[in-house]
């Protein structure tokens, strides 16, 4: 069975059509890299797998079951979003709580309605949290105001939110597109990890081609809302990429966060 199932979606906003006719299907445990320049519809696309928009036409199956139906999402959106973990270019942590509670945050989605509110946490859950966070490294750093953390340590707090969260799916929406290449290399590996143990699927939109090359067998391009390229990455040419990215300007920035990515990659 598909993890998830996309059939026929087309996305307006107001009069502009910003997906169009977007059918794809992913299968269990893929770490998928979903590229294309700017405004090609990636982040939209990802938002509706999360059931967080709704579109003028188009099915989405998350493990089977209707997320969003002829564009309008399901009664039990909210059953099938608790499986999906979402992770933002800007981490979306509440700055003021201790790492160890912007985990435990993750859990409340499968929690009894009272727990949530009062947001009460078991000590099972708490020693869950942590072997979340000891997943990505920052045990040590549990009791510190997620404020505190750098921006990389920040985004793997996110990540083991998402494995306090259980979710199947890992639906990551730029999220190395804010760091320097040592603390991206850090993050992708983190997520690869988690893919590969945990066999959790993987979407990540990324700008630079390169991390998709190194971590993602499968990648989506994407250009003006129409998918252009669905197949092993192995197969992206640079004819190709040229022909996506467009204007010079852009490839070159896609080539020069490569070349800095090499070079971390290189020094190590
Ligand atoms: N809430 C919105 N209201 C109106 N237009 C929107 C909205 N969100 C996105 N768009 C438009 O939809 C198109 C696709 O945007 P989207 O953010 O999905 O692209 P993207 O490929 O993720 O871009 P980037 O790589 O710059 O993040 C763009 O033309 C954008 O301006």
């Amino acid at each position: 069975m598909q993890t998830i199932q996309i059939d026929r979606l087309n996305k307006h906003f107001g009069k502009k059509q910003v997906l169009f006719d977007i059918n794809l299907s992913f299968e269990r445990n893929q770490m998928v890299a979903l590229i294309g320049p700017s405004g090609s519809g990636k982040s939209t696309l990802l938002r509706h797998v999360n059931g967080l928009n709704i579109a003028a036409e188009g099915d989405i199956r998350i493990n089977g079951l209707a997320l969003l139906s002829k564009g309008r999402l399901s009664k039990n959106v909210r059953q099938q979003r608790a499986k999906i973990g979402f992770i933002f270019q800007q981490f979306n942590l509440v700055n003021r709580l201790s790492v160890i509670d912007n985990v435990l945050i993750g859990a409340l989605g499968r929690l009894p309605k009272w727990r949530a509110y009062s947001r009460t946490f078991t000590e099972a859950e708490k020693r869950q949290a942590l072997l979340c966070l000891e997943r990505v490294g920052l045990v040590d750093l549990a009791l510190q105001r997620a404020s505190t953390l750098s921006g990389g340590q920040q985004q793997r707090v996110a990540i083991a939110k998402t494995l306090m969260q259980q979710a199947d799916i890992i639906l990551a929406d730029e999220p190395i597109a804010s760091l320097d290449p040592e603390s991206a290399k850090i993050v992708m590996n983190t997520l690869q990890n988690i893919h590969q143990e945990d066999g959790k699927t993987v979407i990540v939109t990324l700008h630079q081609v390169d991390y998709a090359r190194r971590y993602c067998p499968r990648t989506v391009a994407l250009k003006q809302g129409v998918v252009q390229f669905d197949d092993a990455t192995t197969l992206l040419s640079n004819a190709f990429l040229n022909q996506l990215y467009g204007s010079e300007a852009q490839l070159e920035e896609v080539t020069e966060a490569s070349t800095s990515f090499a070079n971390v990659v290189l020094s190590q």
